[in-house]
């Protein structure tokens, strides 16, 4: 059962570019232990709705809430700080060095040992414990001492969740994180995130709706900026109108 205590709210989020209001007045809520899934066609505003909780793009008005506390205007690099970690779309890992490397720098950025130089902080274990345990949790932890141009595409998207999951944050926003993966690799993440459920609040996007619908507690519909739905994936698959808008009333 889910835990309906709110961990993510967002209200009134509204955000236009010109003449599009490309997050229409959206008002959401993420439980704390809930997978809640974002779905919507193409331009539907999905990454435009998770950059503005992730802080990369300022809302025009409306509010992000966490714990109930206002984090609007927390700019980007202290959202983790305050309980929310993004996993990215397009990578930003550091091909030359080695996995543990990779995470081990994303728990340094996060503490206050952030301006010592990293070939004097790459021996701490108290950088490289938290990275293990993160590797350890996607299924990583045999490819630690590995250079990330090693890695095949999926063990990249393992790792670029490790790396969000080091940030010690409650929240989590997935953005496709099963993007540009095969059918194999896509059902490994997909019981990665099977395994992590119940431990975060995750917020995720995907378009693959096996997936989502064997991932998530509950799904909302995007259309045109604006959520039209929020339901059990059951009660997403009979919606009328979702049926109609999104699912191509199959
Ligand atoms: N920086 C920008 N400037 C102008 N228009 C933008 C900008 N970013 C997004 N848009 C527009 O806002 C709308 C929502 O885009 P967004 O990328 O959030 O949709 P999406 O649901 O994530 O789409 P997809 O499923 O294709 O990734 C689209 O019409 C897009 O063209």
């Amino acid at each position: 059962m889910t835990n309906k205590q709110p961990k993510l709210e967002i209200r009134n989020l509204r955000k236009s570019f010109g003449a599009l209001a490309a997050t229409d007045d959206v008002n959401l809520t993420v439980y704390a232990d809930e997978i809640h899934a974002l779905i919507g066609p193409n331009g539907a505003g999905k990454t435009t709705l998770i950059s503005q909780i992730s802080g990369e793009i300022m809302p025009d008005s409306g509010q992000i809430l966490l714990d109930g506390k206002d984090i609007t205007r927390v700019p980007p690099h202290e959202r983790a700080a305050v309980g929310l970690a993004r996993s990215f779309q397009i990578s930003q890992l550091y091909h030359d060095f080695t996995v543990e490397d990779n995470v081990a720098m994303a728990v340094q950025a996060g503490t206050n040992k952030r301006f010592s130089l990293w070939r004097n902080a790459r021996k701490d274990e108290s950088l490289r414990k938290p990275a293990r345990e993160a590797l350890e949790k996607v299924g990583l932890a045999h490819r630690t001492n590995e250079l990330v141009s090693s890695l095949a595409h999926g063990e990249k998207r393992q790792l670029e969740l490790a790396v969000a999951l080091s940030l010690n944050a409650p929240v989590l926003l997935l953005d496709e994180p099963m993007a540009g993966l095969g059918a194999e690799e896509s059902m490994l993440m997909k019981d990665i995130l099977l395994s992590l459920k119940g431990q975060y609040a995750m917020l995720l996007v995907e378009h693959d709706m096996d997936i989502v619908f064997a991932l998530a507690d509950r799904v909302t519909v995007l259309v045109y900026g604006h959520p039209i739905f929020t339901g059990t994936p059951d009660e997403v698959r009979e919606h009328p109108e979702v049926r109609d808008a999104y699912l191509g009333n199959e």
